[in-house]
């Protein structure tokens, strides 16, 4: 039976048709997979679904019946709820009370102004999901998959609002997860699927044909293809969405190049930042692809941003084409040295909301490709479409406010702006490809591949293993904040995916 149903939905924004006559049926206990590029309307759709947006055209049909959604609230009235990634929940607020916070009628019904029976009840929650968080815990004491259980746990309490199934919506819920957190998830998302119905949506092709009963492919803000996991594969699912381009060799792995005798662009002797990572010593050269790779709390991360200037207490040695650095540089320093960094969270530090996006793509290098004081605007807007092209930003056009995209482009964006730069020399990115789809990947590494021909390093510590085994040049392991393994020159010789994961952990 059909539990939510899209009939002939629309939804227009000035300038852009993000959904065109999309019909699609959740069904009752089943998993309903959904990809497609990045822009291709699969936000949208989850925000008419949970009352974010009202469509243009068509209509929604819950249990049968004609309904209008017309805010999350109503929606969590209706049973339709949406595990958020973790930035939705308000941090200094307890786990109990955020599980709350929207459910004032359950306020009513349990006298829920009693600490005790708040805890109490989200603590039924929370053990639903099997978890143990302390429900009068603040949020920002908790760990982001921690913050997702509590989404999670969020979503499920509609459950005592209302007698029929839950509609739990998942968007892209394990771009911040392990591959042992995504087991739990994937454990949860199972058992919860006797009570309820479920939407996921995720650019990992993978984690879509294992979990869903039915896959949705959209191109375009419309709903092209409907397949069974058992009756398409990888392949097909790509060609779906891309088209036809190249997806065989996403790496590009020909054009890898042995280990050159150039000198290091830049090394680090004994660096170490308190609580993160020790005397890490290393060095990366000129046009050398690094991947420093490691398990959640390796320290790979807080590394990237040192060498950024963006972690506190450094000390050691950072070398910079045999120059000594500070090691306190600022990043706007480092950044006129030929420095960049794109962050993982693109939401805290990636883009400008409130501005263009040619302006978030001139921001950091603008006033630099003009001759002394003079910007030359035209040239910076040149650029600035160059890369807007080159990445297939989707977008009306360039003067579209950045909020307005979605994730993935958005994403793009912060990347561009540092592709920009004339005297880029290395490129530090956190996670690169988290939110972009597979086509979108395969452009960027096409990039990593001629900025390397360039002579600019790259240093990345990446969503995956096979993504680091592709793209590399080295591999750099950490563990507890230390260096664990490096396995250099994968031009002659790629180590074994199990010595990685042993150096690891
Ligand atoms: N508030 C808005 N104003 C204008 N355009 C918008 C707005 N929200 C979304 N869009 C546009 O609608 C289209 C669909 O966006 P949507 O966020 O649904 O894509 P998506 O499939 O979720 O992409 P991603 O995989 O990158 O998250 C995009 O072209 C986007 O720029």
């Amino acid at each position: 039976m059909s539990v939510l149903a899209a009939r002939h939905v629309s939804k227009s924004y000035p300038g852009v048709r993000a959904l065109a006559d999309v019909s699609m049926e959740l069904r009752e206990n089943e998993i309903l997979g959904l990809i497609g590029q990045n822009g291709s309307g699969k936000s949208t759709l989850l925000k008419i679904f949970t009352g974010v947006e009202q469509p243009t055209e068509g209509s929604l049909l819950l249990r049968g019946q004609q309904t209008i959604i017309r805010s999350p609230l109503a929606a969590a009235a209706l049973g339709i709820g949406m595990v958020h990634q973790e930035q939705s929940l308000i941090t200094n607020l307890t786990v109990a009370e955020n599980i709350f916070f929207d459910k004032h009628a359950l306020g009513k019904r349990y006298g829920f102004y009693n600490w005790r029976s708040l805890n109490k009840a989200a603590e039924r929650q929370l053990a639903k999901l099997e978890c143990e968080i302390p429900p009068d815990l603040k949020v920002e004491k908790l760990s982001f998959p921690e913050r997702q259980l509590v989404e999670f746990a969020k979503v499920l309490a509609v459950e005592e609002l209302i007698d029929d199934q839950l509609v739990i919506l998942f968007d892209e819920p394990t771009s911040l997860l392990s591959p042992s957190e995504i087991e739990g998830l994937f454990r949860q998302i199972r058992r919860l699927k006797e009570r309820a119905s479920i939407v996921f949506v995720s650019h990992r092709m993978d984690e879509v044909l294992e979990i869903s009963d039915r896959v949705h492919v959209m191109s375009n803000g419309e709903n092209v293809a409907e397949r069974t996991p058992s009756e398409t594969d990888h392949k097909e699912l790509y060609h779906l969405m891309v088209g036809s381009r190249r997806s065989e060799d996403y790496f590009l792995e020909e054009r890898r190049r042995p280990t050159s005798a150039a000198p290091p662009r830049l090394e680090t002797h004994r660096l170490s930042a308190p609580g993160a990572f020790k005397d890490v010593s290393f060095a990366i050269r000129q046009g050398e692809i690094l991947a420093l790779t490691g398990v959640a709390g390796s320290g790979a991360e807080e590394f990237c941003r040192a060498l950024f200037g963006l972690e506190e207490g450094v000390t050691g040695k950072i070398i910079f084409n045999g120059k000594e650095h500070p090691v306190d540089a600022r990043p706007s320093d480092l950044i006129a040295e030929g420095i960049g960094y794109v962050a993982a969270e693109r939401k805290l530090e990636g883009v400008v909301t409130g501005r263009t996006i040619v302006d978030n793509i001139v921001l950091s290098f603008g006033s630099k490709l003009g001759k002394g004081l003079f910007i030359d605007r035209d040239r910076e807007i040149s650029s600035a479409l160059h890369w807007i092209a080159r990445l297939k930003v989707k977008t009306p056009n360039a003067a579209e406010y950045v909020e307005r995209l979605s994730g993935g482009n958005q994403q793009k964006v912060s990347l561009a702006k540092w592709l920009l730069s004339e005297n880029l020399q290395l490129l530090i990115l956190d996670h690169p490809t988290r939110g972009l789809d597979p086509g979108a990947k395969a452009d960027l590494f096409e990039a990593i591949r001629d900025l390397s021909d360039q002579g600019i390093s790259i240093l990345f510590v990446s969503e995956t293993l096979e993504e680091t085994l592709g793209m590399a040049d080295t591999i750099v392991v950490m563990r507890d904040g230390q260096v664990s393994a490096t396995f250099s020159d994968l031009f002659h010789a790629k180590p074994a995916p199990e010595a990685i994961v042993e150096a690891m952990v």
